[in-house]
């Protein structure tokens, strides 16, 4: 792919049915139950991406090797049983910060010494609360970047158990890879969220695909306190991966600014991805949304700004940011200080790229005031981020002249985007 793709805007009300890759958090958390499970088991509907593969090249790495079929969509893989059989490795895992917070906690269950590392941009994402939180429980782990950032390094001699209190306010990440892997320690584990918990509905994604692993684990309603006995394994299973709702967004949000719909098959209400709730937003921004047993349609309406706490749902927030240019009046969306902790600072890299497509954006400590002016055509600095780029070049299925830079970053998690979206805007 080239190093700029303008888009073409759309020249008639959308009518697409999609079905996006499979979901890199559900394919990141099978990978680990999986891999702690006794057995064998085989995921289906696997996402293919930077972050997925990340995940497998690692978890080879550690002993635990993947089998690929169907292109990449069919993993098949032996678990160790709650071990972890290499007794040293060194892993890359780019910028995927599932695959590092998850894989931190799980070589805690191994004997040896296991070092972490990725790319400049995952220096400088903060990992130290799941370390701190690690060595409560008796692990021997280390940051080597200052503020509490990668490389980590763990040396091994099992998981002992005990008792954590661990902060959630930065990402849920932590607690994610905590969970995952305290059923295998060697004793009882009690964990203590301190202060808020961001981006909840993936704590119970994950407390779902453990459990979909035979693994349930005690959590408090209010997901302030989780304990397990230790000693326990998961079972391996045949296990289907959704579709992925976050790269849905894309589709519905593109039906909402230029009109016509879009149909997305293999995802539902009763979803195990929080992130279909963009559907809600969208909804209240004056799209009509029809919710099926195996698929969500959103139809464009004329817009209106909204107000949203999108601290549950924070990979949206450009989705939202970009349909909100569309709308009458301003969008304010809060609670999501911890997107400056992402891919990039989205705070400050979508003020910066709103700004340049005519908005008036107010930037606020948690979030974006952004109020619609005239737009016009601007070349989009994309910062390494997948979602600056899929949501960015929406823009420009209305507005002639959007250049998205170095489209190739939605490798990351979905790296035939431009060409799905293309077809789906009719503009292939
Ligand atoms: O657990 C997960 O699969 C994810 C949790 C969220 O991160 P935070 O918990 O850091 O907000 C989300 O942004 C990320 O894309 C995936
Ligand atoms: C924040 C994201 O990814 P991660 O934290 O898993 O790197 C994302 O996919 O938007």
């Amino acid at each position: 792919m080239t190093d700029s793709i303008t888009i073409t805007p759309s020249s008639a009300p959308l009518q697409a049915t999609v079905t996006p890759p499979g979901s890199k958090s559900i394919t990141n958390r099978a990978l680990v139950c999986a891999a702690l499970a006794r057995g064998t088991s085989e995921l289906t509907g696997a996402l293919v991406s930077d972050d997925t593969r990340v995940m497998i090249d690692s978890l080879n790495r550690l002993g635990i090797a993947v089998q690929e079929s169907n292109q990449g969509t069919t993993l098949t893989l032996e678990g160790a049983g709650g071990n972890v059989p290499a007794e040293a490795a060194e892993l890359f895992i780019g910028n995927s910060g599932t695959t590092i917070r998850f894989l931190t906690a799980l070589v805690s269950l191994g004997r040896g010494t296991y070092r972490l590392d990725g790319v400049p941009r995952m220096r400088e994402r903060p990992i130290g609360d799941l370390v701190d939180a690690l060595v409560q429980l008796g692990v021997d782990a280390t940051c080597e970047s200052p503020g509490g950032c990668p490389p980590v390094v763990v040396r091994g001699t099992g998981l002992p158990g005990g008792k954590a209190t661990v902060r959630g306010n930065i990402s849920s990440q932590y607690l994610s890879g905590l969970l995952m892997s305290m059923p295998a320690a060697a004793g009882a584990v009690e964990i203590i969220i301190d202060g808020q918990l961001v981006s909840q509905p993936y704590v119970k994604m994950t407390l779902e695909v453990m459990k979909a692993f035979g693994v349930s684990i005690h959590a408090a309603e209010d997901l302030g306190l989780f304990r397990a006995p230790g000693g326990t394994a998961y079972e391996a299973r045949q296990y289907a991966i959704e579709p992925d709702a976050s790269a849905a967004s894309y589709f519905w949000a593109a039906a909402a600014i230029v009109g016509g719909s879009a149909t997305v098959s293999g995802l539902s209400t009763s979803s195990l991805q929080g992130d279909v709730a963009v559907v809600d937003l969208l909804e209240q921004m004056g799209c009509k949304v029809d919710r099926q047993a195996d698929s969500i349609c959103v139809t464009g309406g004329k817009l209106r700004g909204i107000t949203a706490d999108m601290n549950a749902v924070s990979d949206m927030v450009q989705t939202i940011a970009a349909v909100a240019l569309f709308a009458e009046g301003p969008t304010e969306i809060t609670g999501v200080a911890h997107n400056r902790h992402k891919e990039t600072d989205r705070i400050s890299a979508l003020a910066t790229e709103l700004r340049k497509l005519g908005a008036n954006v107010e930037e606020l400590e948690d979030g974006l005031r952004i109020t619609p002016q005239q737009l016009r055509s601007a070349v989009i600095e994309t910062y390494d981020d997948h979602r600056m780029a899929m949501s960015l070049a929406l823009v420009g299925l209305r507005v002639p002249g959007v250049e998205i830079l170095d489209p190739h970053c939605t490798a990351k998690t979905y790296p035939n985007y431009f060409q799905d979206l293309c077809r789906a805007a009719g503009t292939a």
